[in-house]
């Protein structure tokens, strides 16, 4: 896929060489680009490219040159955008690739590759693209699975609970949709409940394959995007630069017979002084017989001047069609980007958001240096909760939980699970004398959820590490003060908050 994405940047770096070529308004209007076609031709090249149009409207003073120069300084940054992530991607990939190999062949090597493992093996080295680091760490699980299981390891509950949790959050990571979206899902179902130890290993695998396939079908569909947009992304180039070099003859050609009519009229007027009626007439009849043969010109100037708008109209409805392919791709992958930011469980922001929103939140805190307060909430004995009342239940109680900090909330704060049972908060602009009010009022709420589990009433609390950010932090050091800050309510007895 990145064979396709690297072409699609390199003709898009050809369109934007010619629009580049257009910026001079001198340039410009001797292109005759000045209609209004042209301007409405350009105005979709920037929504395409930039999102938005900077359309001028119609009949307005302003140079189309000035809307081309802004078009290309846009597309110019945009490109350079594509081709730092293109990069970025390609390194990425590259290192999980690494990864993935090495995996592949330690496991390859060991006592434990069953069969099956290598069809897989094969598959994964064709692998090259996208969940190369969730198919690695699958493989890792598969392994620890395996081992357990092979070398008749007691497997520590703790250390099996472990696996299941890795393999769920890899699940939640993965964000494939249709059959296979919904093969997952069922695995995490059965990831929720009990799953046998021996049971592991053929799992991890089944989850192996469905990665491949998903990964297949969504290297499938965005190479088909791809190609297209590079086809049609061709064909408009050769279009555009065919349009354009037509326009110029197009101009040459009037302004030459302007001339030539201006010229014979000019001679008609020189002849008329002091001529007889005959010569007179003679003399008229050379000079419209010369200004008929340019007008016969004219027309068929006149022509190909609508040839040439009817290729721009061609071009402008194949760009509109392929905006609205480009703004079908782009509506799934802010869907498929939505979802990578969302934790599946309790649907509130997950961890790679908050790791985000804590970068934003930073930089706007070393900027204006307003109060910005960082707060870890922890369930309080949730273990408990687990082997009492089962997964289940520590499940609701996790997304009520997350339901109640979000709406204690005011807008501007954040919260993200964590981890686990683990949350954090963003809280941005409170004053530090004023920041336990709103943390005790969160904490009150949680402890008076009306939990109820096997007809029990059951009081569940939280610990809050809550810090200020101060000179000199960096996000770790404050998170790390949170950190430390949390394990002290913890030590001092839990259902409480402390402040570092
Ligand atoms: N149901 C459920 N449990 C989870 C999930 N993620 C983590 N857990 C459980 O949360 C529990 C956390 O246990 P511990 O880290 O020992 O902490 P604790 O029991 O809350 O005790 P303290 O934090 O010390 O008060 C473990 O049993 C995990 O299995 C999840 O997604 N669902």
């Amino acid at each position: 896929m990145l064979k396709e994405l690297t072409s699609v940047i390199d003709k898009l770096g050809d369109v934007l060489t010619d629009l580049q070529r257009q910026e001079n308004p001198l340039v410009n209007a001797q292109q005759g680009v000045h209609n209004e076609q042209g301007r409405r031709l350009i105005g979709h090249w920037q929504k395409l490219f930039v999102g938005h149009a900077r359309a001028l409207p119609p009949g307005s003073d302003a140079q189309p040159g000035s809307d081309i120069a802004g078009l290309t300084a846009d597309f110019d940054h945009l490109l350079s955008r594509l081709r730092n992530s293109s990069s970025h991607l390609q390194r990425w990939q590259q290192l999980d690739g690494q990864r993935l190999r090495f995996a592949a062949q330690e496991l390859r090597q060991s006592a434990y590759c069953p069969p099956q493992t290598e069809q897989l093996l094969t598959e994964l080295a064709r692998q090259d693209g996208s969940h190369q680091g969730q198919l690695w760490q699958l493989l890792e699980c598969y392994k620890a699975a395996v081992k357990h299981c092979v070398e008749q390891e007691t497997l520590s509950r703790a250390h099996h609970h472990e696996i299941c949790s890795r393999l769920q959050q890899l699940i939640d990571e993965l964000h494939f949709s249709g059959e296979i979206g919904a093969a997952l899902a069922k695995i995490q179902s059965q990831l929720l409940q009990q799953v046998d130890p021996a049971a592991l290993p053929p799992l991890c695998l089944r989850l192996i394959e469905l990665t491949i396939e998903g990964c297949r079908q969504e290297r499938q569909n965005s190479t088909l995007f791809l190609a297209k947009l590079n086809t049609n992304l061709g064909e408009m180039h050769h279009n555009f630069a065919i349009s354009l070099s037509e326009g110029q003859a197009l101009f040459d050609a009037r302004t030459h017979h302007g001339h030539h009519i201006a010229g014979e009229l000019r001679a008609i007027g020189e002849h008329l002084v002091g001529q007889d009626k005959d010569r007179l007439k003679e003399e008229i009849e050379l000079r419209l017989r010369s200004i008929t043969h340019v007008l016969v010109q004219h027309e068929r100037l006149q022509e190909r001047e609508q040839s040439l708008l009817n290729r721009m109209n061609a071009m402008e409805k194949q760009i509109s069609e392929l905006k609205s392919e480009a703004d079908d791709f782009k509506q799934r992958l802010s869907v498929q980007n939505e979802k990578l930011f969302i934790d599946n469980l309790t649907q509130i922001y997950n961890r790679a958001a908050m790791d985000e929103r804590l970068e934003v939140e930073y930089r706007r805190w070393l900027r204006y240096q307003e109060p910005l307060c960082i707060a870890l909430l922890d369930i309080d004995y949730f273990k408990e909760i687990n082997d009492k009342y089962g997964h289940l239940a520590g499940d609701k109680a996790l997304r009520l939980i997350a339901r109640t900090i979000h709406k204690s909330l005011r807008q501007t704060d954040f919260v993200a699970r964590f981890g686990g049972e683990e949350f954090v908060l963003l809280l941005p602009n409170v004053n530090p004398d004023k920041l336990h009010k709103p943390l005790e009022k969160l904490r009150e709420q949680i402890r008076n959820i009306p939990f109820r589990f096997k007809e029990e009433r059951v009081t569940i609390t939280a610990s809050i590490g809550a810090t200020q950010f101060q000179k000199g932090d960096s996000t770790t050091s404050a998170l790390e003060r949170a950190d430390r800050a949390l394990y002290r309510a913890k030590h001092a007895g839990r259902d409480q908050i402390v402040m570092a």
